[in-house]
């Protein structure tokens, strides 16, 4: 298994009776990446996340976590991971620091974990409040960190963005960039929301009806921008050095631009720059999520 590699999931097969649920589904997740997992009502994303904390057993394929067999080792597969699947299973009567210890114990977690995991949560007093008094944000923050007390090394979440505002969503993303910075941790995420998937995903996967489908273009083009130039004829060399030239648009004084990644942004904009090509504007493309649904799934429903 290539050292990148935290997940590998390798033609999964389910059932439920005579409807085939899972149909060869396939992917990988590499280190430190944040994965979101889309598709419609009913595609499959759960059934998969079930498969991959081995709550669900498929009737054929492969899961391997940090390189270990989830069927063949179970114990030590599992114990690599960590999941919030549905809503974080807490006890409502009592505080939020009386879950996390009650859980440690369990666990036989080290005292100075706890702390760390107390801190992660960012709740300070409201610790010793009764979690039946947390707004959904607070409980989901208290549920994820309860999840990373044994240091997983992959996580997985089953709708993460449910019932959050977008302020919720905004600290969703920035606790995920925390726990891949501090944590040196994988995350697989689902949701049937593309804008918000595309807030906190690195990466998109998308199943539909069970099989995993190839990424479309236009999710590929939430790497967008839009850069109004001094000289949009003396910038083509540099677009056209840094981007595939079928992935450039001119549009009289501003070129629009999909780039493989963030980088190439940077790299352009060095290269711009040092050829006194002058930036008078930047901003990312919108991505038009009706129709990245309709090339999604538009013609997949079989
Ligand atoms: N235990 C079960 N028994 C029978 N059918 C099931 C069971 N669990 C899931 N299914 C069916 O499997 C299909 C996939 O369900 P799954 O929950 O994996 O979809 P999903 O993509 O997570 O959907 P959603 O976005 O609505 O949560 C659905 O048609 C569902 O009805």
């Amino acid at each position: 298994m290539n050292k990148n590699v935290v997940v590998v999931v390798e033609k999964l097969n389910k059932s439920y009776g005579k409807r085939h649920i899972l149909k060869d589904v396939s992917f990988e997740v590499n280190k430190n990446e944040i994965v979101g997992f889309i598709g419609p009502n009913g595609a499959g994303k759960s059934t998969t996340m079930k498969c991959l904390c081995n709550l669900v057993i498929p009737e054929s394929g492969h899961i391997e976590i940090c390189g270990v067999d989830v069927q063949k080792e179970k114990e030590k597969a599992l114990a690599q991971q960590a999941s919030l699947i549905e809503s974080p299973g807490l006890y409502q009567d009592m505080t939020g620091r009386q879950n996390i210890h009650l859980i440690a114990k369990m666990r036989n977690i080290s005292k100075t974990r706890v702390e760390e995991i107390e801190e992660f949560t960012q709740l300070g007093q409201k610790l010793d409040i009764k979690v039946s008094q947390y707004s959904m944000g607070m409980k989901q923050r208290l549920g994820l960190a309860i999840a990373l007390l044994s240091k997983p090394k992959f996580l997985i979440l089953d709708e993460p963005t449910n019932g959050l505002d977008p302020g919720g969503i905004i600290g969703l993303r920035n606790t995920l960039e925390q726990l891949i910075e501090k944590e040196d941790i994988s995350i697989l995420f689902s949701s049937h929301q593309l804008g918000e998937v595309e807030k906190l995903a690195d990466r998109i996967i998308c199943i539909n009806n069970g099989k995993i489908i190839e990424t479309p273009k236009a999710i590929e083009e939430r790497f967008s921008y839009i850069l109004q130039l001094s000289s949009v004829e003396k910038a083509k060399p540099f677009v056209e050095s840094v981007a595939d030239p079928e992935k450039v648009e001119y549009i009289s004084d501003s070129v629009k631009i999909a780039f493989k990644d963030q980088d190439s942004l940077s790299e352009l904009l060095c290269k711009l720059i040092k050829n006194d090509i002058l930036v008078l504007d930047i901003h990312r493309a919108e991505m038009d999520i009706e129709s990245v649904y309709k090339e999604v799934y538009g013609e997949e429903n079989d």
